[in-house]
């Protein structure tokens, strides 16, 4: 299942995800989305539900949080680059 997303695949699974507010990275191989909360407690909560995830499948956000804000960029590390785990997380966290 880890193998980088080929080109095909990725015009059709990341559109969504840019639509939903998930962008590529400048010069690298990731995406990024900016999640807001109404404070600290629900962005920690979410994070908290998220982590649940990431443990489960193995599969690691890189991620930084300030009071409501959370910053989320995900990619394969194993693969140097975006996989289908990446788009897994990424709707998940949506889905949260
Ligand atoms: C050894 C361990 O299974 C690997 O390092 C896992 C852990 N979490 C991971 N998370 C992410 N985002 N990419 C990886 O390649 C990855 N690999």
């Amino acid at each position: 299942m880890t193998e980088k997303l080929s080109d095909t695949a990725r015009q059709t699974v990341l559109e969504p995800l840019f639509s939903a507010g998930w962008e590529m990275v400048e010069g690298r191989d990731a995406i990024h989305k900016t999640y807001k909360f109404g404070d600290f407690t629900e962005a920690f909560a979410w994070m908290t539900r998220a982590a649940m995830f990431a443990e489960k499948w193995n599969h690691h956000p890189e991620w930084f949080n300030v009071y409501n804000r959370v910053e989320v960029t995900l990619s394969t590390h194993d693969v140097d680059g975006l996989s289908q785990l990446d788009v897994k997380l990424a709707r998940k966290m949506d889905s949260l």
